[in-house]
This record gives C-alpha cells, structure tokens and sequence, in this order.
C-alpha cells in the first residue's frame, strides 16, 4: 500500500510530502520531479505567482544514486517569495500580525473555517485551503507515475471544457498525444477549441471574471483486476473518485461515459465482449465495471467550478470585525485553472492506480513487484481458449 501526506502552508517557507510504500529499487530521479511540477504552473489564465513561482525542489530522504531505497520518500518544495515577503507574516515563533483578515471570501474555506477553528483571521484558514498544497500532490504523483511506469501504465490528461467552449467527448487522447498536449497553452488537443477555449478566457480576464471546466484523464496500460466489488471502499470508481473531488474547486467527477449513460437507453450504454480476446470495441464504462479495472483505458473527468477570487472583486460579504457588508479582498488570482488542475488530477489518479498496484501485487523491491505482477499477468492471460484449449 501507498501512504501519502502533505504539509505546509502557501506563503510559508515550504511544501513537504512524505510518501511510503514505495518499494526499494525504483529510478527516480529529482528532475522527473520537477519536471511535474513545471507542467502544472503552465496554463493560459493563471495568475502572477505562477510566472515567478520556481517550485524548487529538495529530496530529503529516501532516495539515493537515483534509486529509492523503501525507506519514506521526503519531498520538499520551496516557496519562492518566503524570504522576501513572508518571513514575518508567516513567521512560526510567537507574535502576532498587524493585517488580519477578516471578511471572509465566499466560495473559499474562509468563513467555515474560521468558524470550525475558531480563529479570527482569515490567513489560518486559506493558508492551508490553497491550492498551493496541490504541488506536493503532483510530486507524490510523479513518484507514482514511475512505479506504475514499471507495469507500463501512462497517463495523459487533456482539457475537454473551459468556460462555455467545450470538446467532442470523442476524443480521448494516446499517450502519444501528451507532448502536443503540454505544448497546447490550454492543455487542449483539438486547435479549434484551442482557439475558442483562449478566446474565453480573454474574455473573462477583461471583465475581472474568472472560469471553471474540466479536464479528462486517461490510464493506458492499467491490467485487469485493480480495485474490488468486495466492499464500497475498494471500489476503484469510488477511490478515483474522492481522490479527483479532493482537489480545490473540483465540484464533479465521471467515469467512463459518466452523465451521458444516464440519458440513452441499456442498449447504447455498456461495452460488448467480442472475440477469443475478450475485446471491447467501446470504453463507455472508462475502463471499470463493477469497482474493478477491466483493462480497457481507465478515463475519468473532473469538473471545476469557476474560481472564486474575482479580479474585479463584486461578490458581497460582512466584516467580521465590524459586522458591516463588505466586498470580498482580492488575493492575487488566476483567472482559471483547469489546465493546472488536469496535471493535479493525472496525479492523483497515479497515486490512487500505485496504491492499488501495491495492494495487488507487493513487493519490498521493484524486481518483486514486477515479478509478481508479470506471474499475475501471465496467469491472467492463459485462459483455456486464448492457448486453443477449449477447441481440443
Ligand atoms: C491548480 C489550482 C489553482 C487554483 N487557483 C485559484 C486562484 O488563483 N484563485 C481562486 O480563487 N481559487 C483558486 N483555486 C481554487 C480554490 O483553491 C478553491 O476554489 C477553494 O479551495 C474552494 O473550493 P472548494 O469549495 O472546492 O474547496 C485553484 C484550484 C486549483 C486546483
Ligand atoms: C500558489 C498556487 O496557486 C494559488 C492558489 C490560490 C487558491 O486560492 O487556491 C490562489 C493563488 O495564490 P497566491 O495568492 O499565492 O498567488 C494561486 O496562485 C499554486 O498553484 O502553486
């Protein structure tokens, strides 16, 4: 099994993750990391912190000459403005700060938090609320995305909505599309929407306005057999799916063909077993019936709302200080994130297939991990008909 946990706070001096489970012998190498971590500061419409950002990356334990040992994965990413902006403000020694906040914004974990923790500035609360703490997810998935390398499952994500410009649902990107994705300044893969998707946030940006939408991941690779019918927690539907609406502003997720199924009849919806390979022409169920990998592409979308900070700050709310109607201070803000938010979710989605990779076939060190799963692999694929048996 993999354990994972992050800490840190957005303006504080670092991000930090610690990732366990990881078997001994794995290649892993920092700028594999880093390179992670590159791909989700990119994305037309996101905000001034993102262009100065470095994510500078440390590896503090659990990897050496390039190789980890089984021992906690220590990750540390650096805040780039701590030291010349933060150090007092975000200070840990006691002290106290001349600008609390305290007209809580909606559409963020302001007012809830500072109700549940009792606190009386905002800065506890949307510290650690960020999505700044979605860069130590995307190392961890990085880490992720190299165990699963070893079983040879890819993954690629792509923009499919922003804003009101959206693609066909057909398109469900290869592995080969990823570097014309990344290349896309919206993580898009057809350039008409490309256009029309940059054109929406344009738009909105000259009006202070923000967007959501959403974007499509795809698991090529994954075998048959990841997650269980057995229990509600071991369903691999249900894992991607708290794992996808975990991330900031994430407000939906489908499997598969998703919200469509609902509207067309049992005869349009499910995906036919053809042939002595048991293929299936159509991926209709994203790779997953009844809770279990079924071999096929695993796809998964997550739906984000519009961000909540607004340029041109108009969404009302009450100072608590002085219980009188105020407008919500802005933050700096991206106008949107879905292009960042498709590279959080292709890692949580690594993160979630690893753990379940791990549950499956175990393993101290790569060389077991990879044998167990290539014994798993070849049992798997000698059924009686596939070697000719049943025709004997
Ligand atoms: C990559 C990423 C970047 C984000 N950047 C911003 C931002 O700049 N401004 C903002 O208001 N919300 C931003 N958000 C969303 C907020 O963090 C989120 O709206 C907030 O946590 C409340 O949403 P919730 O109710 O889903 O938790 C971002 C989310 C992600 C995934
Ligand atoms: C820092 C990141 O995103 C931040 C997420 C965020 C929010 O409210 O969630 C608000 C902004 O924070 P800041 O005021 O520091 O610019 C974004 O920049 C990041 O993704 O690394």
């Amino acid at each position: 099994m993999l354990r994972w946990l992050t800490g840190g706070e957005s303006h504080g001096r670092a991000l930090a993750v610690i990732i366990e489970g990881v078997p001994a012998g794995l290649e892993l190498v920092g700028d594999a990391i880093s390179a992670e971590l590159a791909r989700r500061r990119l994305g037309y419409g996101r905000g001034p912190r993102m262009r100065f950002e470095q994510d500078a990356l440390t590896i503090i334990g659990g990897v050496r000459h390039g190789r980890t040992l089984g021992s906690p994965i220590v990750l540390e990413i650096a805040n780039s403005e701590w030291e010349r902006k933060w150090t007092e403000e975000m200070s840990p020694d006691p002290g106290q700060t001349a600008r609390k906040l305290t007209a809580p914004r909606p559409g963020h974990a302001d007012l809830a938090g500072l109700q549940k923790y009792g606190f009386d500035d905002a800065r506890n609360v949307l510290e650690r609320a960020s999505a700044r703490e979605t860069a130590a997810r995307v190392a961890a998935g990085a880490v992720a995305k190299a165990l699963l390398g070893v079983l040879g499952v890819g993954i690629v994500s792509h923009v499919v909505q922003l804003g009101a410009a959206r693609v066909s649902v057909e398109t469900v990107p290869t592995l080969g599309d990823r570097e014309r994705i990344d290349a896309s300044e919206v993580r898009c893969l057809d350039p008409a929407v490309e256009a029309a998707m940059i054109a929406e946030v344009r738009a909105a940006a000259k009006v202070g306005d923000s967007l959501g939408g959403a974007a499509q991941v795809v698991a090529h690779g994954v075998p048959v057999g990841l997650g269980s019918y057995v229990h509600w927690d071991r369903r691999l539907d249900g894992l991607l799916g708290q794992a996808l609406l975990s991330i900031p502003a994430v407000k939906a997720v489908s499997i598969g063909a998703g919200l469509e199924v609902a509207g067309v009849r049992g005869s349009l919806a499910h995906d036919a077993i053809v042939g002595s390979q048991l293929e299936r022409p159509t991926d209709r169920a994203g790779g997953i019936e009844g809770g279990v990998s079924n071999g096929s592409p695993i796809v998964a979308t997550a739906w984000m709302k519009p961000l909540a900070t607004l340029n041109r700050p108009v969404i009302e709310t009450v100072d608590l200080a002085t219980g009188e109607r105020s407008i919500a201070f802005r933050e700096r803000t991206d106008v949107t994130a879905v292009p960042a938010m498709g590279v959080v979710a292709e890692a949580m989605v690594a993160l979630v297939l690893a753990d379940e990779a791990l549950r499956k076939f175990g393993g101290d060190s790569i060389a077991e991990f990879r044998r167990n799963a290539e014994s798993y692999l070849a049992h798997e694929a000698a059924l009686p008909w596939r070697d000719g048996a049943l025709e004997r």
